[in-house]
């Protein structure tokens, strides 16, 4: 019988920059379509890297990443574009464009799909994917905020919206790095629950870096661990274990690696 390929196949990657830090080494992980993986680790550890890896906003020195078999990695041009099309990314900072509304940085979520009428005034625009905009708006609860400013809403808002315009994309993949790291702990928290709850309703594959441990155990379904960009964690949630990564911010090293 043959087995599926993984979603995401990342193997036996290395990452040394021109500086000649080394922020991964022969790091290997199978994802499945629809995993919330919580990516792990002190400062400097390498979870920024691995990730943007994923998405080639990096270029890794060895080994090499594969989505839907596909290497991000080698890809050319013309294949980096149709990857990235289908790949949402939410990051820190929010990444809005603050002079825009609300709703126009939701439609610029479809620029990979529909670069020649994304444009506000395209008649095509003007119908299926302002309602489409308008739907995503809706889900991340901020329908009513459509003609604001960007720069207008809170931290926690603004992340919200940076979600509704990834959900513009219809990505089967997300790369989230930090994606709370600038909003306080209820808005933190409330952000959390949208970005795990939208990739769980449409099966999307999650991969984010958190440094709050608590909040990983309760959003993440497996965890991966990286200490001085080696991968020394890799555990499925499961109702039976009790979680407890201290350890991984902790000086001596400790190898569990659980599932293959
Ligand atoms: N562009 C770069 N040039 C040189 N070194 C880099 C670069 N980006 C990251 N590094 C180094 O690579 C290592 C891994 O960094 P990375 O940002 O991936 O870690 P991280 O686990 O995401 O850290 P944090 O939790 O602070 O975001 C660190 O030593 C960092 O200083």
């Amino acid at each position: 019988m043959s087995k599926t390929i993984d979603m995401l196949q990342i193997r036996d990657v290395s990452k040394i920059f021109p500086s000649g830090t080394t922020a991964l080494t022969s790091v290997t992980a199978d994802i499945a379509q629809g995993e919330a993986v919580i990516l792990l680790g002190h400062n400097g550890s390498g979870k920024s890297t691995l990730l943007r890896s994923i998405g080639r906003l990096e270029t890794v020195t060895s080994g090499d990443i594969f989505i839907e078999g596909q290497s991000v990695q080698r890809a050319n041009a013309k294949d980096l574009r149709k990857i990235r099309k289908r790949m949402g990314f939410v990051f820190q900072k929010f990444n809005l464009i603050p002079t825009l509304s609300v709703f126009q940085n939701v439609l610029f979520g479809a620029l990979g799909q529909h670069p020649f009428i994304v444009s506000t005034f395209h008649p095509f625009a003007n119908s299926s994917l302002r309602a489409q905009a308008m739907n995503c708006l809706d889900r991340v609860g901020l329908g009513h905020l459509a003609a604001s400013r960007a720069d207008q809403l809170s931290g926690g808002q603004q992340q919200r919206v940076a979600i509704a315009r990834m959900l513009m994309q219809d990505p089967f993949i997300v790369l989230a790095d930090e994606p709370i790291a600038s909003l306080d702990p209820k808005a933190g928290i409330e952000v959390m629950e949208l970005l795990v709850d939208v990739a769980r309703e449409k099966n999307i594959t999650l991969i984010c870096t958190l440094h709050q441990l608590d909040l990983a155990l309760s959003y993440g379904t497996r965890f991966i661990g990286l200490k001085q960009g080696e991968l020394v964690l890799d555990e499925i949630k499961n109702k039976q274990s009790v979680h407890s990564f201290k350890w991984l911010y902790e000086e001596k090293k400790k190898v569990v690696v659980s599932h293959v």
